[in-house]
């Protein structure tokens, strides 16, 4: 049994995590964790009995795997509770700076961290084609483009992010400057690469890598139906992560068997 605990369990993440991890027999939740200032919040409804609070300690200490879908400086706060309690993290939290990730880092010399921008399982095939398609079409033009829901409050997403990263692998004598949006006149230069975020609606996740050249058109396209996608892949990772050796993991960890003979 996985005894689990969320972070931001009141959150769009959150609620969608705690749903799956209720319905799911392998499961305990210990509870979930919310803003100190919220502990005596009327609105808080206790979902499925779960426990609620912003004591982290006394929740960390009976779990073997947090899940955090928060925000940079909580996500922060809870790797040093989740070092201090001997639990593991794993965390989808994007619009990480840094000095954010040097925390998780640090954290994870005591426990198991496991960080992914985008825990759906397409993407990871999409940034594992990436290498392959930008070294075939290094001197096509390259153009990023994410459409998120309008309560997002970090751009470019940490998806878009990490399929930047995932180009440049592919084109590692290239250098290769991002543009984000464009405008007055703004003909492309040789290499670089457009970053463009739509934020309108409730679209829960949608990306797409546009390969271009003067003849053809190549688009590597993806969306989730809803966020139920990524909360399946946190899960995953969780039960995967639960157990394993104090140190830094990412998906493609879990995911080596499926992805391995892509590259
Ligand atoms: N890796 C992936 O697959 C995915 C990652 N994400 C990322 O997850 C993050 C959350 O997204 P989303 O769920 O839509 O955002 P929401 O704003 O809906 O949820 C964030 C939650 O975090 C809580 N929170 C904020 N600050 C703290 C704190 N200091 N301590 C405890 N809880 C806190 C909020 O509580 P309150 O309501 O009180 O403010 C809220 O419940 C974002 O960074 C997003 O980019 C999203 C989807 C998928
Ligand atoms: O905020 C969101 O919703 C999402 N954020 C992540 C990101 O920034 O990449 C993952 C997914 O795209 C949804």
């Amino acid at each position: 049994m996985l005894r689990l605990a969320i972070a931001g369990i009141t959150g769009r993440m959150g609620r969608e995590v705690a749903e799956l991890a209720l319905a799911d027999p392998g499961i305990a939740l210990t509870g979930g964790l919310i803003r100190p200032e919220r502990e005596h919040a009327s609105d808080l409804c206790l979902q499925g009995g779960i426990r609620i609070t912003a004591d982290a300690q006394s929740v960390l200490r009976e779990s073997d795997v947090l899940i955090d879908f928060t925000q940079p400086s909580a996500t922060a706060h809870y790797a040093r509770a989740c070092a201090e309690a001997g639990c593991a993290l794993a965390t989808g939290t994007t619009g990480l700076s840094e000095g954010h990730l040097e925390e998780l880092r640090a954290a994870s010399a005591c426990v198991p961290v496991l960080h992914a921008s985008n825990f759906s399982l397409g993407i990871a095939v999409v940034r594992a084609l990436l290498p392959l398609l930008a070294r075939a079409l290094g001197d096509w033009d390259i153009e990023i483009i994410e459409h998120h829901h309008r309560h997002k409050r970090d751009a470019p997403s940490g998806t878009a992010l990490a399929l930047l990263e995932a180009i440049r692998a592919g084109q590692p004598e290239t250098s290769s400057p991002v543009i984000n949006g464009r405008q007055g006149i703004a003909p492309r230069r040789p290499g670089e690469i457009g970053m463009h975020a739509i934020r309108g609606g409730g679209e829960p996740g949608r990306h797409c890598v546009l390969f271009g050249s003067e003849d053809e058109l190549l688009e590597l396209s993806h969306r989730v139906h809803s966020r139920r996608a990524y909360a399946a892949g946190a899960l995953a990772a969780a039960k995967w992560l639960a157990g394993r050796p104090p140190g830094w993991y990412v998906l493609d960890d879990l995911l080596a068997e499926r992805l391995g003979h892509l590259a």
